[in-house]
């Protein structure tokens, strides 16, 4: 009736982009408000908690990580403290969806929303540093993002490390009965949640799996079959790309990785047109070797540092002046 007519038209049509003078400050997911936060804010106005390493001195390089499924940028402290000792200014965010930022938990309804976040950060960074050569590590999801990435702005990046990237599935996960199960429960159930990331194959370091299942930045619950099936695409998408990968790239992998399966990296390895490429194996290492055990974290630390260093342009003759 009228009434209800009535009531319809009083609602107000406000735009959430624009916010009302006054109005509440935005918050991250632990209810810190963004203003006290260093943060971007994505295309799709997301607030993105951002973290930055800068040298004293003069950068010589930019370098952005991109991080995993379900985790944050936050346990690459340690890594990025190594890089900036050596002068080199590191970034990186939480993913929406992730850690700090504003989003619905490890979930996104395209793959390519963490690419273009990605990109919008790096390009921030490159307006504020020009001359400086940029480059991205990845790990696991983030070495996905990290590959296809680097595919979409090829001339952009003078190197990118891949720390166990997600290139192919896990055999075991996906035969092709579970995928078909998936396809068709991602348009029955799509939120309908499966396993959760199995924190034991992360490390046979066992204070990094404590510390992993401790940290509360990251999530714990079960993987929207949804989040599975973008998670497909990427997959799918990377060996579409392998075949035209021309930039150079360093691979580090465990071989008892469970998560992320060893033969995606020997395929991008192997199929990859690019003629500066390292492929290293770690034997017995599980899926985050930057934190296995003592001695193959500090292993991947120099072996990422000294790469990094050594496709560093050496400055050409007028800019050494
Ligand atoms: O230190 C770290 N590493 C982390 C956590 O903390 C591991 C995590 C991470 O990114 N992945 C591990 C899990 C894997 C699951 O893959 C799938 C699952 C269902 C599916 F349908 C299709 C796929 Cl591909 C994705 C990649 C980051």
């Amino acid at each position: 009736g009228s009434d209800v007519l009535s009531s319809l038209l009083r609602v107000s049509v406000t735009d959430s982009s624009m916010p009302e003078p006054g109005a509440a400050p935005r918050r991250s997911p632990q209810g810190v408000p963004y203003s006290d936060l260093p943060h971007i804010v994505n295309a799709d106005g997301l607030h993105l908690f951002c973290r930055y390493w800068e040298p004293t001195g003069q950068p010589r390089a930019l370098v952005f990580i991109a991080h995993g499924a379900g985790e944050h940028c936050g346990p690459y402290d340690e890594m990025a403290q190594r890089l900036k000792e050596l002068s080199l200014l590191v970034f990186a965010h939480d993913h929406v969806g992730h850690g700090q930022s504003e989003g619905d938990r490890m979930n996104i309804k395209d793959f390519q929303i963490y690419i273009r976040d990605s990109l919008q950060h790096i390009d921030l960074m490159k307006s504020r540093h020009p001359d400086l050569p940029v480059f991205i590590v990845g790990h696991s999801m983030g070495g996905a993002i990290s590959i296809l990435t680097a595919c979409e702005r090829p001339g952009d990046f003078v190197g990118v490390v891949l720390i166990a990237p997600l290139v192919q599935m896990n055999p075991e996960s996906a035969t092709p009965f579970k995928v078909f199960m998936a396809k068709l429960l991602n348009h029955m159930l799509p939120s309908l949640t499966m396993g959760s990331i199995e924190s034991k194959w992360l490390s046979r370091d066992k204070r990094q799996v404590e510390a992993y299942d401790a940290d509360e930045l990251n999530y714990h619950g079960g993987m929207r079959v949804s989040f599975g099936m973008q998670l497909m695409a990427a997959v799918e998408r990377m060996q579409r790309e392998i075949p035209s990968i021309s930039w150079p790239f360093l691979l580090l992998h465990g071989d008892a990785d469970k998560l992320c399966d060893i033969r995606g990296s020997r395929m991008m390895y192997d199929n990859s047109p690019s003629t500066d490429k390292k492929i290293k194996i770690y034997e017995g290492g599980y899926h985050a070797l930057h934190h296995d055990l003592p001695e193959v974290a500090e292993s991947v630390l120099k072996e990422l540092t000294t790469w990094i260093t050594e496709h560093i342009p050496a400055a050409t003759s007028q800019e050494a002046q």
